[in-house]
């Protein structure tokens, strides 16, 4: 029976990253969820057992937190860079390193209207993320940034519809012009190269993509998060394209005419499951090419 080694990577997922900054009495909170993860001529590893190319998974962590005080982090993307091409030159065996961050958002607690020096609060809007792909070495080295974010939980209360749908005998939802539209977003953009002023442009396109989220009326999410996508692509040259990957958290008008009880769009039950799943994404006609950008990025279509 002929077998072969297929598709491998392997490395360190999640470790917790937490560094304080704190050369003054201000001090400065980055929380961090970082996975690191190499792939190459690896066959060694996995066929005879021989692990001379293997550079340790825990190696891969220590390099992290080391990382996080000999560095600094400095904006993820930055960091993910930093951390996949000092891989590549770790392990001369692995042809490409994938290093994904989370960053967790704190802000200062406010106390007597001022932000308190070292005490700090999760705070609920989004978790921001990249995914960086390292390959190649000398003048072949490529590096491909997907950042995102995550967990944004968004709600309109008004000024969505859902109808002119398909029907066949199974269908039974009722065609609404005002409905509740909710979604946790999951956005992922791939930059079209590395020269970026990261924070100003993440920055940029959350808000973005809040403000349209509001500003849209909404015929079907799929239409809302088009609109979305459109809006970074025209606003943000550095973008060459989005995906969006939205749960629509359905929220049911509660039946209260048992009670005599009239319930013009006022009482909603929400549903945790099951929900839509809507995944799309919005790319530009003249997108620069993927290449491994998407490497192993799981539940994007
Ligand atoms: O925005 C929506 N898109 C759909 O495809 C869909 N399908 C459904 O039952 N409700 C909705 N809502």
């Amino acid at each position: 029976m002929a077998i072969h080694l297929g598709a491998n990577q392997y490395g360190k997922a999640e470790s917790r990253v937490v560094r304080i900054y704190r050369d003054t009495p201000r001090h400065q909170i980055r929380d961090l969820n970082v996975s690191s993860a190499l792939r190459g001529r690896f066959e060694d590893a996995h066929v005879t057992g021989d692990q001379r190319d293997v550079l340790p998974t825990d190696t891969q962590k220590n390099t992290a937190f080391a990382f996080a005080k000999e560095k600094g982090v400095g904006a993820i993307e930055d960091f993910a860079l930093t951390l996949g091409g000092h891989f590549l030159d770790a392990a001369p065996a692995a042809d490409g390193a994938r290093i994904e961050i989370e960053e967790y958002p704190w802000q200062r607690i406010t106390v007597d209207d001022t932000g308190h020096d070292h005490s700090f609060v999760r705070s609920g809007s989004g978790i921001r993320t990249t995914v960086v792909n390292v390959q190649g070495r000398g003048d072949d080295r490529k590096a491909y940034v997907v950042s995102g974010i995550s967990d944004l939980v968004v709600l309109k209360s008004t000024g969505s519809e859902f109808h002119g749908f398909l029907k066949d005998r199974y269908t039974t939802l009722p065609e609404t012009n005002d409905r509740i539209l909710a979604t946790s977003l999951v956005a992922r953009w791939r930059y079209d190269h590395t020269e970026v002023d990261w924070d100003k442009s993440y920055d940029g396109i959350k808000a973005l993509l809040l403000s349209e989220f509001a500003r849209i009326h909404s015929f079907a999410l799929q239409q809302t998060l088009y609109g979305m996508g459109a809006a970074v692509l025209e606003q943000h040259p550095e973008v060459a394209e989005i995906k969006f990957s939205a749960p629509n958290k359905h929220h049911f008008l509660v039946d209260l005419s048992p009670f005599e009880i009239d319930n013009p769009g006022e009482v909603f039950i929400a549903a945790d499951r099951p929900y839509g799943l809507i995944e799309a994404t919005v790319v530009r006609d003249d997108a620069s090419d993927a290449g491994s950008a998407w490497h192993a990025v799981p539940g994007f279509c």
